[in-house]
This record gives structure tokens, C-alpha cells and sequence, in this order.
């Protein structure tokens, strides 16, 4: 059993028991329901932004813990005055330390797209997504059916939502392709050994096709690596242990977001 069968396992039981606490039509009560999306795809694409989705976790399967004291609230706005694109943040309680009320804090302080960073397997997590006011989910295509991603994803699009499909090799990036996603994501830490190798974006970059914004995902620590991946073909990424594992975390954004602007130079927007 790898890490990723463990968690789906937990998952699924995590599902059943909210399922039962809180129905669907409570989630739709819920005050974010009706919140216009802030699209994801916009945001990371646009010239005068980073690209960068800056992640919130406290741990990971990986790492262990990485940060148990920073706070959301200011995480979040510091991410974003630095010159993110946008927020992605973890509420998985289990494994990664999050919970839906960071998701729900980070909403209530920043105008910018969300991605809700969880284990999706089901269509309740999709509504719960927009309960606590994402804008963008994540499908695991090695978690997941090609069908059935489909099918979520099909859902999330329902809702509003926009999807960022997550694979790590061609394999399941040729089997789950569909037209209901919108950005998709190469993660370059493998699930199996946790190792992190940025050869799995540049290897998979021409075989995503145009239509989608492509994510780098994990492992970047340094500005230069954003300015290859982004002549690689690349439009966005996402980068959480790099900020998190700092004691300001929001700091440490701003201070690699600037380095990245000097490197860039066609790239003007200053930090506010
Ligand atoms: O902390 P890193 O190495 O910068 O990686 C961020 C993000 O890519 C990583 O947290 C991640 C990628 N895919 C996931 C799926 C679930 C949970 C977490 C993740």
C-alpha cells in the first residue's frame, strides 16, 4: 500500500461519517454558496502575477512537520501582497495538518482564487468545496478512475468550480485527459519515494495540450527554477514547503517573489 492508497482508504471513511453529520443541503446554506468563483485560470495566466500558487500546510507524509504555528489569516495576506496568483490550502486534518476552517479563514481575508487542496473522491467534497468558498479543486488521476474523474469533474463545473488535474507520469496523464478540466498539474514529487525530480515537468510539458494551464507542482525552492519551468512551457506554480517551512512564511514569499521579479525582467509589477 502506498502513502496514496492509505490516504484514499482514511478518506473514504472521513466522507461517510461528515456525509452523515452534515447533509449536502446544510453545505448549500452556508453563507460562501453563492459567492461568485474567482477563476484560477485567470489569475495564474495573468502577466502582471507570479504565477505562483503559495500553499498553506503544516505537515506532510513527506516532511512530517513543517509549520504548526503560523497563522492562516496572515499567511495568506502576505502570500498575496507579495504577488501570488492565487492560494492553494490543505484540509486534510489527518495527514497534512489542515482543516475546512483554514480554507474558510484564508476566504474570509483574501479576494483571489482558492484551490481546495484535498483527497476528492466524492461528489459531497465538491459541494463541501464551495461551502467553505473555494473556487478550484483538485482530482488526483492516480486516485481516481479516468470515468469517474471525469465525472467530478463534470460536477465541480456545475458548480462553478474550476478543476486542476494532478498526474505524475504520461501514463495517467494520456488515460484521464477530458474537456472538463481547466489547468493540470505535474506534480514532481513521487508518490511511491516521495522523490522530488523537476525532470517530471519538463518531460511532460509538450504532452499536455494548450487548452489547459500548466502547473508545475512541489520541490521548487529557487527563483531560477520558476523562470526555467516557465520558458519550459510552463504558466503556474505551485510552491508550499519552501514558504512553510520558514518561521514567517509569508515572508519568505516576499522575499523569493522578489528575487523572481529581478530575474525576470520583463515582469514589473512591484509587491504592495
Ligand atoms: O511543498 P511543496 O514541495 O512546494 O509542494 C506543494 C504541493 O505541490 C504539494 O503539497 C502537493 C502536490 N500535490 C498534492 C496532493 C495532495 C497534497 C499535497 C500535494
Amino acid at each position: 500500500m502506498n502513502i496514496l492508497d492509505k490516504i484514499i482508504a482514511h478518506k473514504k471513511e472521513e466522507v461517510a461519517e461528515r456525509k452523515s453529520l452534515v447533509p449536502t443541503k446544510l453545505l448549500e446554506r452556508s453563507v460562501f454558496f453563492d459567492n461568485k468563483v474567482v477563476s484560477m485560470k485567470k489569475y495564474v495566466t495573468h502577466p502582471e502575477k507570479t504565477g505562483i500558487i503559495a500553499e498553506f500546510k503544516r505537515k506532510s507524509p513527506s516532511k512530517g512537520a513543517i509549520n504548526s504555528a503560523a497563522k492562516v489569516e496572515k499567511t495568506s495576506i502576505g502570500y498575496m501582497q507579495s504577488g501570488a496568483s492565487a492560494l492553494s490550502i490543505l484540509t486534510d486534518k489527518e495527514f497534512f495538518g489542515g482543516s475546512n476552517e483554514d480554507l474558510a479563514t484564508a476566504r474570509k481575508f483574501n479576494f483571489c482564487p482558492i484551490l481546495r487542496k484535498d483527497f476528492i473522491i466524492d461528489e459531497y467534497q465538491i459541494v463541501e468545496a464551495k461551502s467553505i468558498g473555494a473556487d478550484c479543486i483538485l482530482l488526483i488521476a492516480a486516485a481516481l478512475e479516468p470515468k469517474r474523474l471525469e465525472e467530478l469533474a463534470t460536477f465541480a463545473h456545475k458548480l462553478g468550480l474550476e478543476v486542476l488535474m494532478e498526474v505524475h507520469d504520461q501514463e495517467e496523464l494520456d488515460r484521464s485527459l477530458n474537456d472538463q478540466l481547466d489547468l493540470v498539474g505535474v506534480n514532481n514529487r513521487s508518490l511511491k519515494t516521495f522523490d522530488v525530480s523537476l525532470d517530471t515537468s519538463y518531460s511532460l510539458v509538450d504532452k499536455i495540450p494548450d487548452q489547459f494551464v500548466k502547473i508545475s507542482e512541489s520541490g521548487i525552492s529557487d527563483p531560477q527554477t520558476l523562470v526555467d519551468l516557465k520558458k519550459g512551457g510552463f504558466d503556474g506554480f505551485l510552491i508550499g514547503e519552501n514558504f512553510m517551512k520558514s518561521i514567517r512564511p509569508h515572508q519568505a514569499a516576499y522575499n523569493f517573489m522578489n528575487k523572481y521579479r529581478e530575474l525576470s525582467p520583463d515582469f514589473k509589477t512591484e509587491a504592495v
